[in-house]
């Protein structure tokens, strides 16, 4: 991104070797030597960046800082330090500096501070813009991901929207965003303005949901006073989506079958075939493909579900998305609560990024709701953020990266953990996958049976 800067500094050797520097990579630079100057140059034309002075003679970077921010509250400050007053830039974070950064002779940590500022501003920019249409919420083109396994992923969800008549299947944990991603299906497929039926079938109780799915003819049982369309009707022309399709009734599940097989269905107590025309999409956090082996979910109707299937990744293997999603939330909130939280200040972010979210993002959501309420800043704190995400940026992280050969990533903090930690949050992570079967997981690590019991052993005697 090519910004405007101001660059705030008494001393004119500094000043200049740093407009010098970032004007060379065509930003457009203008250097200004006090407080008041910035003030002034602020209130006529506020720039994307400041790098502000701590220690100037006059008006000190720090009240500059309280004068800028009412006016320019979309601008990030770096404030310029010394070596040991770095207490007075963390105060100045306190009032919403994006970051700060230690001069030193040669000014080589100028270039890295300063594009990590511009990404941000760049990333807040791309967010303000897909929010200001609610309605395009579900458009392609609006979402905002960066990892390349989601990327990837939206590049199949473009094709797949434009068959009308592709069955999906989505697959997941909690929270990745099943459902949104039916309704991008939905929204971006030849069939956007028809509706968008979404039935979760754990909500219906086994009884009705025969009813609640095919309708009913007057006087069909008792206190079918009036005839009642189904779901599959309300469907016609659009979508129906079936959330938590892995816990459906055996029942239920041979009358689907039937549906999908024939494309036709009777009202309870009807005696005509009505035929209906949607696309169906179901979601489950469930291995369909495992449950079929064991026996819970048919087989038959697992290949009729299972045409296109998307596996979303967990949120702790795409870490890349965590920020974009965090500011999507913060605009959307901000909007809600009426605040003007703009910025997430760097230690935050490395928070926000560390955590392994076992809700995926509707607990990122959570996280941020609660984050922007108790904020009373410009910048969003890592002192709102909740207290597990400081908690496990002690931990060792372990995550898996899902594909033909699942990986385990290991993150280490140096200096907290040791290579026992690791021994063990490794053991622990891989029987969890190997499904608590031991000689699998002993297998996946190399060791006998009996070496792995031993190891547990000795796990559970130190807990
Ligand atoms: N790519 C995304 N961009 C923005 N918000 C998203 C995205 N994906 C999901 N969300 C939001 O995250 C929350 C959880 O998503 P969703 O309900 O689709 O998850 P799910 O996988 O269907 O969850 P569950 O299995 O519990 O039903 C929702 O508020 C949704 O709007």
């Amino acid at each position: 991104m090519q910004a405007t800067i101001y660059v705030t500094d008494d001393e004119p050797a500094i000043r200049s070797a740093i407009v010098k520097r970032l004007s060379r990579r065509n930003h457009t630079v203008t250097g200004l030597e006090s407080g008041e100057e910035l003030v002034r140059a602020v209130t006529q034309h506020p720039p994307d960046l400041i790098l502000l002075d701590l220690k100037m003679p006059g008006m000190g970077g720090i009240e500059a800082l309280r004068q800028i921010r009412p006016l320019a509250p979309q601008t990030l400050v770096i404030m310029l330090t010394a070596y040991g007053t770095v207490e007075n830039a963390v105060e100045a974070m306190r009032l919403g500096a994006y970051d700060f950064l230690i001069k030193s002779v040669d000014l080589s940590g100028v270039d890295p501070v300063v594009d990590r500022a511009l990404e941000f501003l760049a990333l807040r920019h791309r967010v303000e813009f897909a929010l200001e249409d609610q309605n395009s919420a579900y458009a392609l083109s609006n979402i905002e991901v960066r990892s390349p396994a989601m990327q990837l992923l939206l590049g199949q969800v473009r094709d797949v929207a434009q068959n009308a008549k592709a069955t999906v299947l989505l697959q997941g944990e909690t929270g990745t965003g099943k459902e949104f991603l039916a309704r991008v299906i939905h929204c971006n497929g030849p069939r956007a303005t028809g509706p968008f039926v979404a039935v979760n079938c754990t909500a219906i109780p086994k009884e009705l949901f025969e009813s609640e799915l095919f309708g009913y003819e007057r006087g069909a049982f008792t206190g079918a006073h009036q005839r009642k369309r189904g779901l599959l009707e309300k469907a016609e022309g659009g979508t129906l989506f079936l959330d938590e399709i892995g816990d459906l009734d055996p029942a239920m599940q041979a009358k689907l079958l039937r549906v999908l097989q024939e494309r036709t269905f009777r009202r309870l107590g009807g005696t005509e075939d009505l035929s209906v025309d949607f696309r169906l999409m179901t979601a489950t956090n469930r291995d369909l493909k495992k449950d079929t082996v064991r026996g819970t979910f048919r087989e038959d109707l697992f290949f009729r579900l299972n045409v296109v299937t998307f596996e979303l990744p967990p949120l702790r293997v795409r870490t890349e998305d965590i920020l974009p999603l965090c500011m999507q939330a913060m605009l959307r909130f901000g909007k809600e609560f009426g605040k003007d939280v703009l910025d997430i200040e760097p230690e935050a972010q490395e928070l926000l990024q560390r955590y392994s979210y076992p809700g995926n993002i509707r607990e990122l959501q959570n996280i941020i709701e609660r984050a922007m309420i108790l904020c009373h800043e410009k910048t969003l704190t890592a002192g709102c953020l909740p207290r597990e995400l400081r908690d496990q940026a002690a931990q060792i992280t372990v995550a898996m990266a899902q594909g033909e050969h699942p990986t385990l990533r290991i993150e280490m903090v140096l200096g907290q953990q040791t290579l026992a930690d690791i021994e063990s949050a490794l053991i622990e992570e891989v029987v969890r996958l190997s499904d608590h079967n031991k000689t699998l997981a002993a297998k996946y690590l190399g060791l006998t049976r009996f070496a792995l019991d031993r190891r547990l052993k000795k796990q559970l005697e130190q807990d």
